[in-house]
């Protein structure tokens, strides 16, 4: 009520005033039609003039219990649509004030959000809907029952009496509504999942090459049946419970219009009476419905409602301090001391006392086979999960300490999965910082750091050509104007996003150049070295030539820092780097790569296949690099 009011306090005020008279209304109408109808069977003397007069009376409030139901629609809408905003406003400050990732990993909350953003912005106003219901059917059945209990005492009893079983029917058909929308929920999502891949363009390819939709479309349909099924099955028992309680009313509508009939003939009551009782009949049992649909409605309302308020109440997935540290300028370096890490109670470690140190003003690499921890560990660093146990520090003080914000402030980063927005070349790199969005120069002198300046000046508007063919005619019905850029370009574009934060403490560029070709990723990593020199950076990569130049690279295999060192120091020890060093090494030589040494003898040629690692990595340093 309080949210609905603040949203939109003229709608409110329109909706009082709207179901006053509504109430009011057809117990007026009731008692002009029978003055009106007495006065003509009793042919009373007076003339016209009273008789015009009431005929008067009765067209005006007709007049406006017709326009009522119109400005009540209109005023709800108006409402509505302010609730929406003030709704969405919220939800979504709550739910990017949570620090972490963990909440939106966590299906329940997805499910809870969904109804909540759903719940959220119909339950206010099916509340005050209700509530104002309520108020006009109290109104015209306080009205009816009165006059119905002058009329015929056991009638009003008989007709208040049978509204009971109707009012506990709806209070339980509730209960099982909410109850329903909350088990739907993962075969909702998982309804959605299917759409939005069959929908996709960027799914379309895979699904049309490999002849999928059929699949997609088998499962979309199954889960979409088995949706409708239990919604049928709750349709069912509101029909049956609804159908018995409208036979009810007509059984006792009809008994009392017969007593009523009698009783005229008999001469105990009038013909304006008989008008008069099928009125108050008739109104008290839809006001009573009416009351225990309003009651029903925001009891429904009530519990969706609790979606919302749960989803506003949700407490931080992350500690954060209420007197957090200012986050000084990083002096000494970044140090993970014992850093355990899992997603999960219930998942397997990722990080399994992980220690590392990312000294400042150097860059340090980070290689390791797929699924060892690299990008986990860029995520902690961002402070987007907390080590499970352990602790990062900076300069020897827990980022736990600092407030998230500021800490995620002096960090820049291109991840591994970085998002391409459907928005300007401007709005895109503008991303990394965006009080930038109106420096043009700033954001050229990103995109020349990141090597794509001159794509950018090749676009139809340069930076504000729309990197999207999806709004295109939003932007000027141009159909030019949306430009679609290719895997490396959008890689690029991340890049001059993260590269835009001049005064970011760390630099994390995950897999910086994995879409680039040869030429590229060159030029890129050269640009990138001089840039990351005398600044703290962390870098990532599989192509192990684009490290070696690190002053420290570590290897992360199990979960553990198993090596660190320089390019040199690591081929030396012979341990994992120098082995994927040297695999990575022969498939650019073209060198054989796992023939066993039977073979190779056999057939005459050197055992380049089985020679020792230490041999081969050797033979690697001297030769050309990877990559
Ligand atoms: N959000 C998540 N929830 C649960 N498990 C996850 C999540 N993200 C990653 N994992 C698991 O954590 C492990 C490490 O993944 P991570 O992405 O950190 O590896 P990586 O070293 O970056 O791999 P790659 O080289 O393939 O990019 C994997 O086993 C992965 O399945």
């Amino acid at each position: 009520m309080a949210l609905a009011t603040r949203a939109a306090p003229g709608s409110v005020a329109a909706l009082v005033v709207a179901s006053l008279g509504a109430g009011t209304a057809p117990v007026a109408i009731a008692w002009l039609t029978k003055l009106l109808i007495d006065r003509v069977a009793a042919r009373t003397p007076g003339g016209l003039t009273p008789l015009l007069q009431l005929a008067l009376l009765l067209g005006v409030v007709a007049i406006l219990s017709a326009v009522i139901p119109h400005v009540t629609t209109f005023a709800a809408a108006t409402m509505g649509r302010n609730v929406r905003v003030v709704v969405r406003d919220r939800l979504f400050t709550r739910v990017s004030r949570l620090p972490g990732l963990v909440r939106l990993e966590d299906p329940p909350f997805y499910d809870r959000l969904m109804l909540a953003l759903q719940a959220g912005a119909e339950s206010p106003g099916q509340v005050l809907g209700g509530v104002l219901g309520l108020t006009q059917a109290i109104i015209t059945m306080t009205g009816f029952l009165i006059t119905l209990t002058v009329l015929s005492p056991v009638m009003a009893a008989v007709v208040v009496v049978a509204a009971v079983p109707a009012f506990a029917a709806e209070i339980l058909l509730n209960k099982r509504r909410v109850r329903l929308a909350w088990q739907l929920g993962p075969t909702e999502r998982r309804e959605l999942f299917y759409t939005e891949l069959l929908r996709s363009l960027q799914t379309a390819k895979e699904i049309r090459l490999f002849n999928v939709a059929d699949f997609l479309r088998t499962r979309m349909l199954t889960d979409l049946r088995s949706i409708n099924s239990a919604r049928q099955r709750m349709d069912r028992q509101v029909l049956t419970t609804q159908g018995a309680l409208a036979l009810l009313s007509a059984g006792i509508a009809s008994g009392g219009l017969v007593w009523a009939a009698a009783s005229a003939l008999s001469g105990r009551l009038t013909v304006g009476d008989v008008s008069m009782f099928v009125a108050a009949v008739a109104g008290t049992q839809s006001s009573l419905t009416g009351l225990i649909r309003g009651l029903s409605v925001m009891h429904q309302a009530q519990l969706m409602f609790d979606h919302y308020r749960i989803v506003m109440r949700t407490p931080s997935d992350l500690p954060v301090s209420a007197t957090p540290r200012p986050v000084p300028e990083l002096s000494g370096g970044i140090e993970l001391r014992g850093v355990w890490f899992r997603y999960g109670d219930d998942q397997p470690w990722v990080l399994r006392d992980t220690n590392l140190l990312i000294r400042a003003g150097q860059a340090t690499a980070l290689v390791g086979r797929n699924g060892s921890g690299k990008s986990t560990l860029v995520k902690l660093l961002c402070r987007l999960y907390d080590p499970t146990r352990g602790a990062i520090l900076w300069d020897g003080v827990d980022i736990r300490e600092f407030d998230p914000a500021q800490l995620r402030d002096r960090l820049s980063a291109v991840f591994q999965d970085y998002t391409c927005y459907d928005l300007t070349v401007a709005e895109n790199i503008a991303m990394g910082d965006i009080s930038a969005l109106d420096d043009p120069p700033r954001l050229e002198a990103a995109a020349e750091r990141a090597g794509v300046a001159d794509v950018v000046d090749r676009l139809p508007r340069g930076y504000e050509t729309l990197l999207s063919r999806m709004f295109q005619d939003v932007q000027d019905g141009d159909p030019a104007s949306g430009v679609l850029l290719s895997g490396g370009q959008w890689q690029r574009v991340a890049l001059a996003r993260a590269l835009l934060r001049d005064r970011h403490d760390l630099l994390i560029l995950d897999e910086p150049s994995s879409g680039l070709d040869a030429e590229a990723e060159y030029e890129i990593h050269r640009r990138l070295k001089r840039y990351r020199a005398g600044r703290t950076s962390l870098l990532i990569s599989h192509r192990l030539g684009t490290v070696r130049d690190a002053p420290t690279i570590a290897v992360l295999d199990g979960g553990r820092v198993t090596e660190q060192g320089r390019h040199e120091e690591l081929l030396d020890r012979d341990g994992t780097y120098a082995r994927l060093f040297t695999l990575q090494a022969r498939g650019y030589s073209g060198e054989a790569e796992d023939e066993p040494a039977e073979v190779a003898a056999r057939t005459d040629r050197p055992v380049t296949g089985s020679a020792t690692l230490a041999e081969s990595s050797r033979s690697v340093r001297a030769g050309s690099p990877p990559g």
